[in-house]
């Protein structure tokens, strides 16, 4: 994977609500057609279709494709490089019911499953974080109040009191996401019966370095006492440069990865968003609209962006150092083809076009990728 920001599309099969309804238009008429990496918007004009605007990306996967195949040419790459040791941002954008939470859980499930490597050991701590109206809470710890963001002498910045929670295996991976995703608020709407109501920030904290030999012959017991598990791996991994027998064993490596999926902007008239829902909705718009700014000011030519309002949303302030710092970044685009979208989709692919059609800016603006090269608990923040 190169050191830009990639942008992938990935359009869903229509849903039974989009073929009932009326302004959907029929199956073999869809408002876009794929060309490769292309999507051709088709406009419908007294009675025929003609071509309107084309946007192409790194990836488009259309409503055929699996998430596997989108994890196998899309994610695999920068959840590689994580592990390798740069920092790494993934996140899912689109319009409300688009499938960004389906594309999400999907690639979350085959992440767990591929941090074990033959020739490295993993310590990996995983936090999950809901921005809920601009609240911040802890999806694993959500009895907690709302949390804070804080930014240390070090200009890093960080969720003040957001749990960590050190992982082992795939199976408890699952679990935590599992609980997370209870403790998430979703609601019905006109356009989605499980509506995700907020954004959510999945992180995996990851710190590896070589196998050593006695390493590998007593690497976590995972039926065993879990706290004795974690105090053996830690101090294994944070031992410096040389193992237990004392043969050289590689430096401590720390990466993170951040799996981000937003919640879907909405017409409220589609929606049907009233009270409460019309509230939530507000504040998602919002913050998408914060979102889109500073992702269109970072695609800005030369040097002369002037003020990036990162401070406008709490979702800009957190990923703040995934979008202008040193992260490789993966934005996933999803979209239906229903004629309701056209709109929307259009607008968002104009934002991700934007963002991709720099990548010489976006590099100079991030820096190269970088490796951390010891553990410090910001390490993952930094600007
Ligand atoms: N690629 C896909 N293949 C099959 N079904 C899909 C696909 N993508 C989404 N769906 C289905 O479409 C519905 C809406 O998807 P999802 O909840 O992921 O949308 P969303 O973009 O996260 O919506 P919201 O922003 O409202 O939370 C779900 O029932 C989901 O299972």
């Amino acid at each position: 994977m190169e050191d830009h920001i990639n942008v992938a599309i990935r359009i869903r099969p229509l849903n039974q609500r989009e073929v009932r309804n009326s302004t959907t238009v029929a199956l073999n008429q869809l408002p876009w057609h794929v060309n490769r990496d292309t999507i051709i918007q088709r406009q419908y004009h007294d009675g025929r279709f003609s071509q309107g605007n084309s946007y192409t990306f790194d990836k488009v996967f259309d409503q055929k494709d699996t998430t596997q195949k989108v994890y196998d040419n899309s994610v695999k790459g920068i959840i590689q490089s994580t592990l390798a040791g740069f920092n790494g941002t993934i996140f899912a954008y689109g319009q409300t019911s688009s499938g960004k939470t389906h594309t999400m859980h999907g690639i979350r499930d085959m992440f767990s499953k591929i941090a074990q490597d033959e020739r490295r050991e993993y310590l990996l701590r995983v936090s999950f974080l809901e921005i809920y109206n601009e609240v911040l809470r802890d999806l694993l710890e959500p009895s907690k109040a709302s949390l804070k963001i804080h930014e240390n002498a070090k200009r890093e910045i960080f969720v003040g009191d957001l749990s960590e929670h050190i992982v082992f295996n795939a199976e408890q991976v699952e679990e935590l996401l599992a609980k997370g995703d209870r403790n998430r608020h979703i609601a019905g709407t006109n356009m989605n019966e499980r509506s995700s109501r907020s954004h959510t920030i999945f992180r995996i904290v990851a710190e590896s370095r070589e196998k050593s030999e006695a390493g590998s012959a007593d690497s976590s017991s995972q039926d065993g006492d879990m706290d004795v598990d974690q105090e053996k791996h830690h101090q294994r991994l944070s031992s410096g440069s040389l193992g237990e027998t004392g043969e050289f064993t590689g430096a401590v490596m720390v990466s993170c990865l951040n799996l981000v999926d937003l919640a879907g902007s909405e017409r409220v008239g589609l929606t049907g968003a009233e009270g409460q829902r019309l509230k939530e909705g507000g504040h998602i718009n919002k913050s998408l609209l914060s979102l889109s700014t500073v992702i269109a000011r970072l695609s800005e030519d030369g040097g002369d962006r002037g003020h990036i309002p990162y401070r406008d949303s709490k979702l800009t302030r957190i990923l703040q150092p995934s979008l202008g710092g040193n992260a490789r970044t993966l934005i996933i685009c999803t979209i239906t083809p229903a004629q309701d979208y056209v709109e929307g989709v259009a607008v968002d692919a104009q934002v991700c076009v934007s963002r991709q059609n720099h990548p010489e800016q976006a590099r100079s603006q991030r820096g190269a990728a970088w490796r951390c090269p010891a553990s410090s608990p910001q390490a993952c923040q930094r600007a």
